[in-house]
């Protein structure tokens, strides 16, 4: 089974606004809500593709109860701890540029982190657990690390999607998978990347440290996908962007999706980019069809850049 972890999920309110003013009273075009959180996401991109998984992680209050209510009611399982604060609201402002207020989530107590790893505790080396997105403020920047040292002792695969120590710290315990973007990528060196051939000497090093498999994404101008054994670069497909929230987890979700069924790392590397693009031009996550109708467009080549 495949185990999605959102610490911190969220009531993802994405609100388009012809031009925004600040200072002034602003109205919207549209707005729309959706439940977020990254491994939240995952979860749904993997149902729209046909594959189970069981959403865990923290939510608390009404919001917390919409997106239990949301995600049962489309399929998907649900085993989360519940919490005394509500579920925070990210705001997803959409005009000429998107940007986005996350918001830092709920208090989570010792008890609180106590269920949830007496859940990752039960996992055995058949399961896969995705840890996806940041933590609540009031948790100790060691919290994944704890959580993978549990996978490691079950021999449990485990996947990470995050940023500054929370990934750094993760490095060492052997994760199958990372996927920083570019910008998160050149933080963890204190460097800037702005291409897929300036990625690969990072990558390389992220999979000395221990990483198996790691996929940096470029969002319009590609992605990489590096391990011990071969450096990929793909082409990201061509289209209207409509909002990128949640590209990088349908990454995510496609790359596990296509692996689990294939075993195949470039074709799994290959799916991961059109779920990423297919996300991109929608407006929410990705359908299996829009996904599936970029395939073609994403070219993947070996580089000739080992990065050693
Ligand atoms: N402008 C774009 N054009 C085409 N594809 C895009 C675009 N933006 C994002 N994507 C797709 O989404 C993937 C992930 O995008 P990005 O590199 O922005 O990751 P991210 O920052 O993790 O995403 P998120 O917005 O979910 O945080 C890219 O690899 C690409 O496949
Ligand atoms: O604050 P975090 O946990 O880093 O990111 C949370 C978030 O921005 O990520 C998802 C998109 O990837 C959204 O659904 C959600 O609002």
């Amino acid at each position: 089974m495949i185990y999605t972890v959102t610490l911190n999920p969220s009531l993802d309110y994405i609100v388009e606004v012809d031009q925004v003013t600040l200072g002034e009273l602003n109205r919207t075009k549209n707005e729309t809500k959706f439940p977020g959180g990254k491994g939240i996401n995952v979860s749904q991109v993997l149902k729209r593709l046909d594959v189970d998984s069981r959403a865990l992680g923290f939510l608390g209050g009404f919001t917390g109860d919409y997106i239990e209510e949301f995600l049962t009611s489309h399929g998907i399982q649900t085993d989360f701890v519940k919490v005394d604060e509500d579920t925070r609201i990210n705001i997803k402002l959409k005009s000429d540029k998107e940007t986005e207020i996350n918001a830092k989530g709920p208090n989570i107590t010792k008890e609180n982190f106590e269920a949830l790893k007496g859940k990752i505790r039960e996992l055995t080396s058949e399961d896969i657990l995705v840890l996806a997105g940041s933590i609540p403020s009031t948790m100790p920047e060691s919290t994944y690390e704890e959580l993978v040292k549990l996978c490691n002792e079950n021999g449990t695969k485990f996947v990470v999607d995050a940023e500054g120590e929370l990934l750094k710290k993760v490095l060492p315990l052997n994760p199958f998978l990372i996927k920083p973007n570019h910008h998160e990528l050149g933080d963890l060196f204190n460097t800037v990347i702005n291409s897929c051939e300036e990625v690969i000497p990072y990558a390389k090093e992220l999979i000395r440290q221990g990483t198996q498999n790691v996929i940096v994404s470029l969002a319009d101008k590609g992605a990489v996908l590096i391990n011990k054994d071969q450096a990929l670069i793909a082409t990201s497909p061509k289209g209207d962007v409509k909002s990128s929230v949640g590209a990088g987890d349908s990454m995510v979700a496609g790359f596990i999706a296509t692996y689990e069924k294939t075993k195949s790392i470039e074709e799994a590397f290959r799916f991961s980019v059109a779920a990423g693009s297919a996300t991109a031009f929608s407006i929410g996550l990705c359908t299996r069809e829009k996904m599936e109708g970029l395939l073609p467009q994403v070219k993947v080549e070996k580089s000739n850049l080992r990065g050693e």
